[in-house]
């Protein structure tokens, strides 16, 4: 990488810090050069970094590194991390699925994540594609700009009601449970939901929301934790993807379980694309015009499957999910933050879901890495939760 694609702030610091991609905001710098860091910024006009590119942005000596889910963290970056005397590297997204945590872990190398602070604006983007499959917005708005516009019709682009219908969720944790709670109080859905742990809070919510919608003699919402995700698909009127990526979770959505599910529905995915057999969605929407997606996320991204992009009943949007100003100037925060406090020797925070105490531009944050995933394996230490100081 020339040195020319290099912005450099506090030159004179005492660790190294590359970050792979300018990122928004100035929050994460003013994180760094606080914590006595040199940071590089990679302005290279390349949208995804190869490992050789990474290779020579780490050098001889690099003391951390923030890098993004386009890349590939795997042995060959973290080897070349630790013989450069790094000990510290965060993905600026909360999914990790492009990075060997146990590569990372075996050389000694923390890897930190930016949970908690995407959770709302991913989960809204997921309910605008929910609403803009069911109510056919994109395809109208094509429509409409073609000029083919000539008069209201009873039949023109009719589309799904969301109100009473059945919201599935796959992978009810943090943005799967809170796009739940959007979709059952905004449009009265009931919601089944399968994940490997109980989603007690959601259960709550929805309790508590359907004793007070009865005692105003409104319809009561309901709940039901499914025993597996055919159950979701064959039940649900609308079906949301927010699982993790690993082995359990790789093509999930196939040829056979796309067949379980309701001729007109809608399927959303702003998890990652290879949830979904993509081939088999393609054919799956061309059988079934009344059937629906929203997707932000492809399975061999930045690429669509052939056909994807020729269908009017997907909505296709580039990865975008987590994409609101305040998120993504947290997110770089977070992950700043993960790499400064792993420096500096802190403890890990005792909750990576409760980030915001290190968001508080007017506060300093508190000595701790927000979200390190390998912290038990690198026998990292747990800071006690402020209230137990
Ligand atoms: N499109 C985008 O821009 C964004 C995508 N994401 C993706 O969303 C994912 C979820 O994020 P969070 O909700 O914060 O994570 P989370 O860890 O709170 O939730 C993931 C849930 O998936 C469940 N799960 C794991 N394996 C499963 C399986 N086989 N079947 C059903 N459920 C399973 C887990 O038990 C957990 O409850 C991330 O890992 C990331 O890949 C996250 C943020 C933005
Ligand atoms: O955080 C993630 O995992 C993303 O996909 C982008 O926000």
């Amino acid at each position: 990488m020339a040195a020319s694609s290099v912005q450099v702030f506090n030159a004179a610091g005492k660790f190294r810090v590359v970050s792979t991609k300018p990122m928004p905001g100035e929050q994460w710098i003013r994180a760094l050069v606080n914590a006595g860091c040199r940071v590089e910024v990679c302005t290279a006009q390349k949208t995804i970094l190869s490992v050789e590119d990474i290779l020579s942005l780490i050098g001889s000596k690099c003391d951390g590194v923030i890098g993004q889910l386009t890349e590939d963290w795997g042995e060959t970056l973290f080897s070349a991390l630790k013989k450069a005397g790094g000990t510290a590297f965060s993905n600026m997204a909360v999914g990790y699925n492009n990075v060997d945590v146990d590569a990372a872990s075996k050389h000694g190398i923390a890897v930190g994540n930016t949970p908690g602070v995407l959770t709302e604006t991913t989960a809204e983007l997921a309910a605008a594609l929910t609403l803009s499959a069911a109510r056919r917005v994109v395809e109208a708005d094509d429509f409409m700009r073609a000029g083919k516009y000539d008069g209201w019709l009873p039949t023109l682009f009719v589309g799904n009601l969301l109100k009473g219908q059945t919201v599935g969720i796959i992978g009810a944790g943090r943005i799967g449970s809170a796009y739940a709670r959007m979709m059952i109080e905004g449009f009265k859905m009931n919601v089944i939901y399968y994940d490997l742990y109980q989603a007690k809070y959601l259960e709550n919510f929805v309790t508590a929301y359907g004793n007070f919608l009865k005692s105003q003699g409104d319809t009561p919402v309901t709940w039901k934790r499914a025993a597996s995700a055919e159950e979701v698909l064959k039940e649900a009127d609308v079906v949301s993807l927010h699982p993790v990526l690993d082995k359990t979770t790789y093509h999930l959505i196939n040829k056979e379980r796309l067949a379980l599910m309701k001729k007109e529905a809608v399927l959303v995915n702003a998890s990652r694309g290879p949830v979904i057999d993509e081939v088999a969605l393609v054919e799956h929407l061309k059988a079934n015009p009344m059937f629906r997606v929203g997707l932000d996320v492809f399975e061999d991204e930045p690429y669509m499957k052939p056909g994807l992009g020729e269908l009017p009943n997907a909505v296709v949007v580039p990865h975008i999910a987590s994409a609101s100003k305040w998120t993504r100037e947290g997110m770089a925060t977070l992950a700043a933050l993960n790499v400064a406090g792993k420096l500096q020797g802190h403890p890990i925070w005792h909750n990576s879901n409760l980030v915001l105490p290190f968001l508080d531009e007017n506060v300093p944050p508190p000595k701790a890495c927000p979200s390190i995933v390998n912290a038990k394996a690198l026998g990292l230490q747990v800071a006690p939760p402020p209230s137990k100081l």
